[in-house]
């Protein structure tokens, strides 16, 4: 079985060594570009850390469209601004391939282009990934991945096709008849994280457990998000072993009673402090690379004004990631600074 990544940074990277390596069977293409891509086709392997002894992987690498030929999966990882440009490039070269988008972000319609429907398939994964330098993939969080058939089901024998190649990763895989809903949830668990990284915040230990962020910036923002949902009449899904962002939110007003969050905070500086989760967009803040928030919070922000309301909040944390972008990489707010951004929102 062949199987390519289009887009091999962080996740894709992690998503395709794993697979090779769990299952040496499986022929592993890495599509990407720049130094990564480079190092990775010099050594011909690719180098995993995790919580394991790092492990070494054999991969293919190129950055010519045309060796996807022959594929029987592509599993799409480039950031969802850059979706569009990255499939028509190897369109031509997709032959009869289940096309599965691991990404944030609603790329369905860029995808569709060039994919039929009953072959692509929409799915997410909750797992933490860096590449701490070329030619390797450093695994921060294990979380799930789940996919699921579209609305119709008309891509159902895909989606389950989907579902037993992603468990070569190891990871636990759910196959989700909503996944719609799960999609949406992890926008909406991942706005207050972007906020805590505009300030290279850890998320839990600086952010959530920080009073004054927690209710100026993380419960304003999760609620904005349950306001939106609820008036577009979004369904949300739980992202499985992951907590929803209603229960997320339920947790941080719990957090504001002295003792649970003095008893919280502790553990959680224990736990976070040792691995720390390095959002996508605080990854990209600090290389100086454009950031997806256009595609993942717009997301949010669209829908709102599709459904005749706003979503000045997330709007808030888009504005703030594009004030970084323009001062250049790694030029972060402070906490206080992001904390009064957000106070000025609840007193116009
Ligand atoms: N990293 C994480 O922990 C998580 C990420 N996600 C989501 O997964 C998706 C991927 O994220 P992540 O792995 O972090 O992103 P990365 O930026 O690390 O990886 C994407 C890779 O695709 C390359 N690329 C972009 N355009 C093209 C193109 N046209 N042709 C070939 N290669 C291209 C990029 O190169 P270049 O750098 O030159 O642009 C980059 O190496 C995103 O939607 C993200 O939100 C979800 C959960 C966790
Ligand atoms: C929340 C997280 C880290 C995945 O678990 C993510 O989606 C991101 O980095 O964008």
């Amino acid at each position: 079985m062949k199987i390519s990544v289009l887009g091999a940074g962080a996740i894709g990277t992690m998503l395709g060594g794993l697979i090779r390596d769990n299952d040496p069977s499986c022929q592993v293409l890495l599509f990407g570009r720049g130094q990564h891509i480079q190092t990775i086709q010099d050594s011909g392997r690719v180098h995993l850390h995790g919580p394991w002894p790092t492990r070494e992987v054999p991969v293919e690498a190129t950055d010519n469209p045309a060796d996807l030929v022959g594929s029987d999966m592509v599993l799409v990882t480039v950031k969802s601004q850059a979706t569009a440009e990255a499939i028509a490039s190897v369109a031509p070269y997709l032959g009869s391939a289940i096309v599965v988008s691991v990404q944030n972000g609603f790329n369905d319609e860029a995808l569709l282009q060039h994919v039929a429907e009953e072959r692509l398939v929409m799915g997410i994964t909750a797992t933490n990934v860096t590449v701490p330098e070329p030619g390797s993939a450093s695994l921060q969080f294990k979380g799930t991945i789940v996919v699921g058939p579209n609305s119709k089901g008309t891509n159902a024998a895909s989606a389950t096709a989907a579902t037993k190649t992603l468990e070569k990763t190891g990871f636990r895989v759910f196959e989700e008849s909503n996944v719609e809903g799960v999609r949406y949830n992890k926008l909406a668990i991942n706005s207050p994280g972007y906020a805590a990284s505009l300030s290279q915040s850890n998320f839990i230990t600086e952010a959530v457990c920080h009073k004054e962020w927690r209710n100026i910036v993380g419960k304003p923002l999760a609620e904005e998000c349950l306001r939106v949902f609820d008036t577009a009449g979004v369904q949300l899904a739980n992202i499985p072993k992951l907590p929803d962002i209603r229960k997320f939110h339920g947790f941080m007003k719990k957090l504001d009673s002295p003792l649970l969050g003095i008893f919280v905070s502790t553990g959680a500086k224990l736990i976070f402090n040792r691995r720390p989760i390095q959002f996508s967009l605080y990854q990209d803040l600090l290389k100086g690379k454009g950031t997806e928030v256009d595609h993942t919070l717009g997301e949010i922000v669209r829908l709102a004004e599709r459904n005749g309301i706003t979503a000045p909040y997330n709007q808030m944390v888009i504005d703030l990631a594009k004030e970084i972008e323009a001062r250049g990489a790694g030029q972060f707010l402070t906490r206080e600074e992001v904390i009064q951004r957000f106070r000025s929102l609840s007193t116009r």
